[in-house]
């Protein structure tokens, strides 16, 4: 079984054990109630290349992280480095998260907020929504393509941006056929867990001008967004750089200046 087969079959476990507990009509109703949705989309088409930074505990190919006992203060210190939006990984078993943490990151910012988990069902988008997610991750290769549309357009049904996570280009082809119109190439093989940042150079200048494009892991510092910048990313999505720097505000600042500098390279659209 790969990484990712055993981190969704734990999901499906935890999924299970919430859906006997509250009824998927009442999560429903609960997202209905929640404040919109923010417009993702129109944050990460803003000029210059963006950050999406990442409330990140620990992870299956580096361990522990970063202890993070107050998720809300962090992406307070996100925000005021200029994050464009804030991703929360909420799957509990292998990154220590928890929806807990997407309700009190939504409570003290205004900037997006990404939900960062393994979704296989609608019950999870609606929860999503319910803890205030404006963007919600799918990922191809853990999808059924039948699955992969229908949640992409139940993500847009709540006013929501689906980030579309693709590493291969038969799954951008994938992502694309389901209307897509935001894609993450995660450089995180998630078989072997190996980084190599060349994979999104491989995938993004297949894509379609108006997609967005995510560059996904392995940015620990500037020069890794300028080197992605290049290969065409509108925004990139930092976790382990941010949480183990010193100074996280400062961190994502010093990323969000390399991203504004006129010399950083930005695909026109
Ligand atoms: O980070 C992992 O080890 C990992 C393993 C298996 C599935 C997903 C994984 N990470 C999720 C992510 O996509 C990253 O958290 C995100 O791209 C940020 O990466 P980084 O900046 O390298 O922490």
């Amino acid at each position: 079984m790969s990484v990712l087969d055993q981190i969704v079959a734990g999901v499906r476990e935890d999924l299970a054990a919430r859906e006997a507990l509250v009824p998927l009509a009442e999560v429903k109703a609960a997202a209905l109630d929640a404040r919109p949705a923010l417009n993702a989309l129109a944050a990460l088409r803003a000029p210059g290349v963006g950050v999406i930074a990442e409330v990140k505990r620990r992870s299956p190919s580096k361990g522990e992280l970063a202890d993070i006992p107050d998720p809300a203060e962090l992406a307070r210190q996100y925000a005021a480095g200029g994050a464009r939006v804030i991703s929360v990984l909420t799957e509990r078993r292998r990154f220590g998260g928890s929806q807990a943490d997407l309700d009190a990151v939504r409570a003290v910012v205004d900037v997006p907020i990404l939900c960062k988990d393994f979704v296989v069902s609608s019950y999870q988008v609606h929860e999503a929504r319910a803890h205030g997610a404006d963007v919600v991750l799918l990922i191809v290769a853990a999808l059924e393509q039948n699955v992969l549309t229908g949640l992409l357009e139940r993500v847009e049904s709540l006013g929501m941006t689906a980030l579309v996570e693709v590493h291969t280009e038969a799954e951008a082809d994938r992502a694309l056929s389901a209307g897509a119109a935001v894609i993450g190439v995660n450089a995180r093989d998630l078989t072997t867990l190996e980084v190599d940042r060349s994979t999104f150079e491989k995938i993004a200048p297949g894509l379609p001008s108006e997609v967005v494009k995510i560059a996904e892991s392995g940015v620990r510092g500037p020069h890794d967004l300028i080197g992605y910048a290049a290969a065409g990313a509108d925004a990139v999505l930092v976790g382990e750089g941010l949480v183990t720097a010193g100074d996280a505000r400062q961190a994502v600042a010093d990323l969000v200046t390399a991203g504004a500098h006129p010399a950083t390279p930005r695909t026109s659209r």
